[in-house]
């Protein structure tokens, strides 16, 4: 038989059944959950496709493997995007591509959504599948060969090129860099106060390999000299609201065309074509500046004295103090947010989880990133609430295989752990987690001082609590 994607979501319980597709097959492993050697982890995959997992964990690249999963197919996948035609109604969303059924939604429409967060820091480069979700508006479906970036403001007049131009005018540059939301760790403001926004977790964050021309490349082909009077480089999407009205944001010209700043007009993401949801076929990577910014199904580029004027670089994505509230609002007041402060967040152990006392020891891993390029030069890592430290292990990319960030271009997070015997005696642990970039900022220990009506730039402490059993 063959299956629809839709009927194998529906499998995602031992009730209802585990099914999950290989390689354009259907897999009934209901019976080989309780046997499965890597234990209730293969429940994640449920309902959807096991190969972001098996990129994750590298052991199931085994012939035997293949073996035992062969033992219980079912069907074949339909192949293709199988929906059921006609069903393309007025719902602007009805062409936004499928997604991982792992994912945790914050919000279906326009799609939002982050990763499990104890399968984030599995690895440094975070499959593109489980990459976070965040978009403003319906995923537009771009055909490769009629599209074009439109490039103003310069003094070689408009200028249009065609994806194949970008692709061969201009060398590939790849730069491995984290992406954060402006609201990652908003549920932590939200248990202060109640803020407005999306309520992620603390995996609305995640690091990917991206490829694609350099900005600053293209800004000279179309003209661009220093000493203009411009300050700004504005970004359009290709996604629209009902009026017609594009996303847009907007960087600083010193960025765009810094040496340094590494801005790349990308293409590809982790090796293959952009993904629908992350902005395919072209889409802006700003390294250390915060996602909203990295513009994805980028249309236009306007290089200007002024900021964008959208809706969100004016009146969104700023940071106000806790004595702000709605009635006294004045957006015009605050800078948009540009580079992200220093940030870490627990991973491992999750929250409420009972650690067998028996072990002696506790394995606490995480991430730490800062903005603006600014090293993680430390972490520290608390069992007892923040009244004694210890210094985690970091793993920077250079243990997969990526060569040393240069100073002040540390674009890409910094995946930690520490190993410490368990206190003896407890029954509780609270886990606390705190970075150290290279200039020297930390993060606040509690919310309520940072809190702000947005919920953005949550970074204070994270904490995690764990009971310790008797055994
Ligand atoms: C039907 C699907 C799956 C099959 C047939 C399968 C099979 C296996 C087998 C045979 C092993 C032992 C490999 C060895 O040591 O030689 C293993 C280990 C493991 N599996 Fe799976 N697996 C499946 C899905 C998953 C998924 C979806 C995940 C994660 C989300 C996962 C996570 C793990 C882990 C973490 C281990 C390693 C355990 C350890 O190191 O002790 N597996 N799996």
């Amino acid at each position: 038989p063959v299956y629809t994607q839709d009927d194998v979501t529906k499998h995602r319980t031992l009730e209802d059944g585990v099914w999950v597709t290989y390689n354009g097959s259907v897999y009934d492993i209901t019976d080989f959950v309780a046997v499965h050697p890597g234990g209730d982890k293969i429940m994640l995959a449920a309902g959807g496709a096991l190969e972001p997992f098996w990129a994750l964990y590298a052991v199931h690249n085994q012939e035997h493997v293949l073996e035992i999963l062969a033992e219980y197919k079912v069907g074949e996948l339909c192949p293709g995007d199988c929906k059921e035609e006609g069903a393309t109604s007025a719902d602007p969303y009805s062409s936004d591509p499928p997604r991982h059924p792992a994912l945790r939604v914050n919000s279906q429409k326009p799609f939002n959504a982050e990763p499990p967060s104890e399968i984030l820091s599995e690895n440094f480069i975070t499959p593109s599948a489980f990459f976070f979700k965040r978009n403003h508006l319906p995923v537009p479906r771009v055909d490769p060969h009629a599209y074009r970036l439109e490039i103003h403001g310069l003094p070689r007049g408009p200028v249009c090129l065609s994806l194949e131009e970008i692709k061969t005018k201009f060398p590939k540059h790849t730069v491995t860099a984290t992406l954060q939301c402006a609201g990652n760790r908003r549920s932590d403001m939200n248990r202060v106060k109640q803020v407005k926004g999306l309520n992620w977790g603390i995996s609305a964050i995640s690091n990917a390999t991206w490829g694609g021309a350099r900005l600053r490349d293209v800004l000279v082909y179309a003209g661009y000299l220093p000493g203009s009077s411009a300050r700004h480089v504005q970004f359009e999407g290709l996604d629209v609201d009902p009026t017609g009205t594009p996303y847009g944001a907007s960087i600083l010209l010193g960025k765009a065309v810094s040496e340094e700043g590494d801005v790349l007009l990308a293409y590809e993401m982790n090796g293959e074509d952009l993904p629908a949801d992350h902005g395919y076929p072209l889409r802006v990577v700003v390294p250390g500046v915060v996602g909203a910014r990295n513009v994805k199904w980028l249309g236009k580029i306007v290089v200007s004295e002024e900021e964008s004027q959208s809706h969100w670089q004016q009146n969104d994505y700023k940071g106000f103090s806790p004595g702000t509230d709605w009635d006294t609002v004045d957006f015009k007041t605050a800078p948009a947010i540009q580079e992200l402060p220093v940030q870490s967040a627990i991973t491992v152990p999750q929250e409420g989880v009972v650690l067998g006392a028996g072990q002696g020891t506790v394995t606490v891993q995480g991430y730490a990133w800062s903005g603006g390029g600014r090293e993680v030069v430390r972490v520290d890592v608390s069992l007892d609430g923040g009244r004694t430290w210890n210094v985690a292990r970091l793993q920077h990319g250079e243990e997969g295989g990526a060569a040393p960030a240069p100073p002040n271009r540390s674009w890409a997070w910094t995946l930690w752990e520490l190993r410490a015997p368990l206190p003896p005696g407890a029954r509780e642990l609270e886990i606390v987690c705190k970075a150290v970039d290279s200039s020297y900022n930390v993060q606040p220990d509690t919310v309520a001082p940072i809190w702000n009506l947005r919920g953005v730039l949550s970074n204070a402490w994270h904490r995690v609590r764990v009971r310790v059993s008797e055994d």
